[in-house]
């Protein structure tokens, strides 16, 4: 049977018109229970009140995020590893894509950290899911980053090699670290035909958010993968529907802070 159209209807339901608002909220793996994730339920109604196109989180909270959706899209992420543990980058399975679609989801998203040690295995790994993936029409949303030893997590080359493998192992949407500006990011974009979205990175002020985004889609990327400068915001519903407003409108950064009554000054 085609599973194409399987794939084109469930990347219709964590996109809209093919640009990307994903709020990740797997880090209670990586980080604990950190701000915004404890109640994660009113953080999930906030940021798809906000609109957000998708959430993503480890299969365990499933029956959290489900009931707080507001009918938006869902994706199981499938690898984890922990701050405190040996190695951070060194993610390890924590799911299938039987178990994402057994709890509802519309794709699978899986961390390969380029250029660590554990990048061999991490990208067998991948390559595999998105062949069963692929099976069932899944699309895979790969969290590709430049990081490990001597690596410079926001050099453009690194950043464009990283998304260009993710294209080679049979992802369909890329996610890795924004380089800074956009001039450098167009770089990353045009080493692969995917859909490139940022990650947020650790929080900073509503406006340097704001400004990421727009530098992102100036670059001709597809929107973000953001979660602790939503997710950790006091308001995640207000600064989402800043971020929305630049991915989904094409505002300037005045209009989007303006338009979701944040402040405008830095
Ligand atoms: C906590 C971090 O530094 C993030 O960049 C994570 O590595 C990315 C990911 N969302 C995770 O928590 O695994
Ligand atoms: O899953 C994690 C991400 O996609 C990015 O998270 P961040 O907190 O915006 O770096």
């Amino acid at each position: 049977m085609n599973t194409d159209i399987g794939l084109s209807a469930r990347l219709d339901r964590i996109s809209t018109d093919g640009r990307y608002l994903i709020v990740p909220m797997d880090h209670g793996i990586t980080l604990g229970p950190v701000t915004g994730l404890v109640d994660i339920e009113s953080t999930i109604d906030g940021i798809t009140r906000g609109g957000a196109d998708a959430v993503l989180t480890h299969k365990g909270t499933a029956p959290r995020v489900h009931p707080n959706k507001n009918g938006k899209g869902y994706i199981v992420h499938v690898n984890g590893s922990t701050v405190i543990g040996p190695d951070e980058n060194d993610k390890r399975l924590t799911g299938t894509v039987e178990d994402a679609l057994r709890v509802g989801a519309d794709a699978v998203s899986f961390h390969i950290n380029v250029g660590s040690d554990y990048e061999p295995d991490q990208m067998t790994q991948l390559a595999d899911l998105c062949s069963r993936a692929a099976d069932f029409g899944v699309p895979v949303l790969a969290m590709s980053y430049a990081r490990g030893p001597g690596i410079d997590e926001q050099d453009p080359e690194a950043l464009a090699h990283a998304v260009r493998l993710a294209e080679e192992v049979g992802a369909d949407v890329v996610k890795t670290a924004y380089s800074g500006d956009a001039d450098s990011f167009g770089r990353v974009v045009e080493a692969t035909r995917l859909p490139v979205v940022i990650a947020g990175g650790s929080r900073g002020t509503d406006r340097e958010t704001v400004e990421m985004v727009r530098g992102t889609m100036d670059a001709g990327a597809a929107g973000v993968s953001m979660g602790r400068s939503i997710f950790q915001h006091e308001n995640p519903e207000a600064i989402t529907r800043a971020v929305s407003a630049v991915i989904h409108d094409d505002a300037d950064v005045d209009t989007a802070l303006e338009r979701a009554g944040l402040g405008i000054e830095a």
